[in-house]
């Protein structure tokens, strides 16, 4: 693969993707390059078919390789929510503050150890004439009672990684990409399509 469209238009999801393709030599391009390219309404009932959704859409628009991300937060207290709502929890203009205070009050009365959740990322890849593979990445958790750290974006403020024994915004950009949804799901992507996914020196 010498060049791949990620068909989001998610700013923190584009970074990650870009600096995950970076030891490949892949030219990734996202939908940020092509502000023409009108949003994609998201009518599935589980992140796979959301994916699938996105990837199939720009591919046949762009008759390219495409990969599309869908995403988000799963809180077993809260019966799965936000899950597939993950972006618009809060309301329709997709406010990363308002997201995050709205599921911090949800679980105002749950104790920490009621707490438990994951980040998960289906990814699907839309191919030209080819069946499209989807492939998906979790990472557990518990959602913390307040906001610590800085970096990422979306819930990673309040969501506890329970394998790095820190929140996700506290973990650095690099850090973060070992061990996130994103990431392991991109990892399957690899083991699939190894032939696609040449480092540069191999
Ligand atoms: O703290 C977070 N760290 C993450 O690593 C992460 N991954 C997903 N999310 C949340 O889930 C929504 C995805 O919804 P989503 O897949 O529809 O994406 P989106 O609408 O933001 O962009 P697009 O890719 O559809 O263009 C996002 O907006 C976030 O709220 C995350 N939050
Ligand atoms: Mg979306």
């Amino acid at each position: 693969m010498e060049k791949v469209i990620i068909a989001t238009k998610n700013p923190g999801k584009a970074k990650e993707f870009i600096r995950m393709f970076k030891p490949y030599g892949i030219e990734v391009k996202t939908l940020l390059d092509f502000p023409d390219i009108e949003d994609i309404e998201e009518t599935g009932q589980t992140f796979e078919e959301n994916a699938i959704l996105k990837a199939e859409t720009v591919c046949k628009q762009f008759n390219q390789m495409v990969i599309a991300d869908d995403s988000g937060l799963i809180v077993d207290a809260l019966d799965g929510r936000p899950g597939i709502y993950s972006a618009r929890y809060a309301g329709e203009e997709k406010n990363d503050e308002a997201n995050n205070d709205k599921v911090l009050n949800e679980l105002k009365a749950v104790k920490e150890k009621d707490r438990t959740g994951r980040f998960y990322c289906a990814l699907a890849l839309a191919m030209p004439g080819k069946e499209t593979i989807t492939v998906n990445g979790k990472c557990e958790g518990t959602v913390l009672f307040e906001r610590r750290g800085t970096n990422g974006f979306g819930y990673d403020p309040i969501f506890y990684v329970t394998e790095m024994k820190k929140s996700m915004a506290e973990l650095s950009p690099e850090e973060k990409n070992q061990i996130s949804h994103r990431k392991k799901a991109l990892q399957k992507l690899e083991e699939q399509l190894s032939h696609l996914f040449l480092k540069e020196n191999e």
